[in-house]
């Protein structure tokens, strides 16, 4: 098969689920087009219910776009789905080893099921024991494993077959920060392999933004923006602005923001007893005093006020508007 330059080209794609025969379809995409390069790590990004996990069915076979095409490692996911089955690799989020059965045993099994012959396959579990360091745990039921190493089980059996795109669904969800760490050198290292292609979706975007060559946000169905993660930042310029809130009344505060000579994009996020004020200017440290003195003077109460270059947070605040993971903003908040 000839090395093409796209490992994934998504061409229109459309998902409608039906929820009933009186209640109108879910549209989980609306016309998704994108591409990523061979040989890249694609952050796909969005929020709850956006269409990532749609998406990414859809590209590993397990559901069937509605309309639109989309090729997988060479192969059409309709036309030719057992084709891509066989170059992809998936760890979806929850685990998909047995917990019964020891590293090897998962690793052999895994291949196994793979098609990969007896012989074959213990001398794959045992080089991928060694390049995901799984040596000292080899001989333990997968069940007692850490959170950290039972995930390195996870990829590392998601490779058994040599796959030529791995698919990760939040592949650090839930780990304490010691193991995110390990699991993104491994997601590097695997970067580092020139023929393999990751698609990464994740709710961390310092993960995305440490560990992608590009982005895509996603949002109700349709692609939001897409690029590096550098791009993408530098786009934004100037400096984010966040205050944290106590109580807030989200139009007392926003009152008072807009007070403010400077500063824009103006988000008031309101969650129970706390919020957030985040917004834009192009010097970040000269609108933070008055921003302080105007919330003081508009009575409202607030904890810790940063300043920072742009994240990859802040282009989601400002494309989405609202921050990931974070409350909706008020009515009207974005200014
Ligand atoms: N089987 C289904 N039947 C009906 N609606 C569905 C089904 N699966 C997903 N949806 C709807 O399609 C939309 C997109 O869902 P999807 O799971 O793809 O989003 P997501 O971005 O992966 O969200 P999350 O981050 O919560 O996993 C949502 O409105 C969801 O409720």
């Amino acid at each position: 098969m000839p090395t093409s330059p796209h490992a994934i080209e998504a061409e229109a794609l459309v998902k409608r689920y039906r929820t009933g025969r009186r209640t109108p379809p879910v549209e989980a995409l609306r016309g998704l087009s994108f591409e990523v390069a061979t040989g890249s790590v694609f952050g796909l990004l969005g929020p709850n219910g956006a269409g990532k996990s749609t998406t990414t069915k859809i590209l590993t076979t397990l559901a069937l776009p509605t309309s639109g095409t989309a090729r997988v490692a060479g192969a059409d996911v309709v036309r030719d789905a057992a084709a891509v089955r066989t170059r992809i690799g998936y760890v979806s989020q929850g685990t998909s080893t047995d917990p019964l059965l020891t590293v090897r045993e998962n690793l052999e099994l895994a291949a196994r099921l793979r098609g990969v012959g007896r012989a074959d396959a213990a001398g794959r579990a045992g080089r991928l024991i060694d390049e995901f360091a799984l040596a000292e745990h080899v001989e333990r039921p997968a069940g007692k494993l850490s959170g950290g190493t039972r995930r390195r089980l996870d990829v590392a059996a998601a490779l058994v077959h040599a796959p030529s795109v791995l698919f990760l669904d939040e592949p650090t969800t839930g780990l304490d920060p010691e193991s995110r760490a390990a699991m993104w050198g491994e997601i590097r290292r695997l970067a580092g392999q020139e023929s393999l292609t990751v698609v990464l979706t994740t709710h961390y975007l310092e993960e995305a933004d440490r560990l992608a060559d590009r982005v895509m946000i996603v949002d109700h169905g349709a692609k939001v923006v897409e690029g590096t993660p550098q791009a993408l930042k530098a786009d934004l310029a100037g400096d984010g602005v966040r205050v944290e809130l106590f109580e807030p009344d989200a139009d007392r505060v926003r009152r008072a923001a807009a007070s403010v000579p400077l500063l824009r994009d103006v988000v008031v996020e309101v969650s129970g007893p706390t919020g957030s004020l985040n917004a834009r200017a192009a010097d970040g440290s000269a609108v933070l005093a008055p921003l302080i003195q105007a919330l003081d003077a508009a009575g409202v109460a607030f904890g810790a006020a940063s300043v920072s270059g742009p994240t990859l947070d802040d282009v989601y605040l400002h494309h989405v508007g609202h921050s990931f993971g974070g409350a909706h903003p008020t009515e009207g908040a974005a200014a």
